[in-house]
């Protein structure tokens, strides 16, 4: 089970999700009510028989429409900081757009001088009615209520006068409908929601285990080819120091033999832990290159400082053991240092190389020390 944090950090990006997708769904709705309304009272010649309601009508939709527009725009700016304003607002010209028409939806049933509308109005009722379901169901309750003030005044009409029983029957099965098939739609929204958002969390781990090496937990090769490539590009434009340290344990045949393979990985992941300690104030990355030999990659930096990094993580590795219930084991390292100015300088896998080789200078010196070579351009090469 997630823990309590987890699930509501979860519904609130739910919440969140559904918001802005409410918004983005509900804009075509908007420009509905913009032009339905003039069209329908032109095309009829209602506007010249009753100008006053048609203006009325005409500047309700206008009005809240553009109030929609405007809050629609203000979301990505607002949403977070005035949450429950945005909310109420939201709320109140939903419904005032549904309530309109839902007026209009009675009047065109109930008020004779209004007949002439009805088969537009209710044409276009049944529209945005079944559009709304689809489209504004990522926010459930308002759907309901919108379609509530869509369509229930005329069943209210025709509780207080007796008339059109059967188009008030039909409306209301219409409306249970529309709350059954909504309730379904918003089942599907939430399971594709969290189907998605599974699919989106097993990424990220996975590619985190893609570039994570599963005994240390350091960064594995794999990454290191990537991270190099990228840094590579990186000092190039800046003109910077790209430094790498190769860093291998000394004698670790000994310790596996001597004390098992099982011990020799807690060395390794003993070895990592030391060394992270250190990478992270000194803005650079540790990778396990293979077996007991590590990398660093300290990008924008000098090579002085490189080489005082190698320093620091022989001299810290020498002096913290490895404790165990009846040992401690103490490791050492040798490391070597190449710094290159990739804008002038051949290829990474000659840093590679390079740095292999100081490494291998300090392993013939004796061990446990740093060897550091440093170069301008490959043409030294
Ligand atoms: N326990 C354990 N041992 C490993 C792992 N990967 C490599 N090794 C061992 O590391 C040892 C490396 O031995 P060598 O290459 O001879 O190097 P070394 O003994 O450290 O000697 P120098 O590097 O010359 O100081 C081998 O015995 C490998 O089996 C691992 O994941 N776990």
């Amino acid at each position: 089970m997630k823990p309590a944090t987890d699930t509501n950090e979860l519904e609130l990006d739910f919440q969140r999700r559904a918001d802005f997708d409410f918004i983005k769904r509900a804009l075509p709705g908007v420009y509905l009510y913009l032009f339905a309304w003039p069209v329908i009272f032109l095309s009829t010649g209602f506007s010249q028989k009753h100008p006053d309601e048609s203006i009325l009508f005409g500047a309700l939709f206008t009005v809240v429409c553009l109030l929609r527009l405007v809050h629609g725009k203000a979301t990505a700016k607002h949403y977070e900081q005035h949450y429950h304003v945005w909310n109420i607002s939201l709320t109140t010209l939903c419904l005032t757009h549904a309530g309109t028409w839902g007026a209009l939806f009675y009047l065109v049933n109930f008020v004779p001088h209004y007949a002439e509308l009805s088969i537009l109005v209710n044409l276009v009722t049944a529209g945005i009615a079944s559009a709304s379901v689809q489209s504004l169901i990522t926010k459930f309750k308002l759907t309901c209520w919108y379609i509530s003030f869509l369509l229930l005044p005329l069943c209210t009409g025709t509780l207080l006068t007796g008339e059109q029983f059967q188009l008030c029957f039909i409306v209301f099965m219409f409306w249970l409908y529309l709350l059954l098939v909504g309730r379904r739609y918003r089942r599907e929204y939430e399971r594709a929601f969290r189907i998605e958002k599974t699919l989106s969390e097993k990424q990220i781990e996975l590619h985190r285990l893609n570039r994570t090496d599963p005994l240390t937990q350091a960064h594995n090769r794999r990454y290191f080819n990537e991270q190099i490539d990228f840094y590579w590009q990186h000092c190039a434009e800046q003109r910077t120091h790209l430094n790498l340290v190769m860093l291998d344990i000394d004698h670790f045949k000994r310790i596996n033999d001597e004390f098992g393979h099982p011990t020799g990985d807690q060395c390794l992941k003993h070895f990592v832990s030391v060394i992270s300690n250190l990478t992270a104030g000194n803005s650079a990355e540790l990778f396990r290159y293979g077996g007991e030999e590590f990398a660093v990659l300290l990008p924008n930096a000098d090579p002085e400082k490189a080489t005082f990094f190698a320093e620091l993580a022989r001299d810290t590795l020498e002096k913290s053991p490895l404790i165990l219930k009846q040992d401690s084991i103490n490791m050492t390292l040798s490391a070597g240092v190449c710094s290159v100015i990739p804008e002038a300088f051949k290829s990474q896998e000659l840093l590679v190389e390079l740095a292999d080789q100081a490494l291998y200078s300090a392993k013939s010196a004796g061990r446990n020390c740093v060897q550091a070579k440093q170069y301008v351009t490959d043409k030294l090469n």
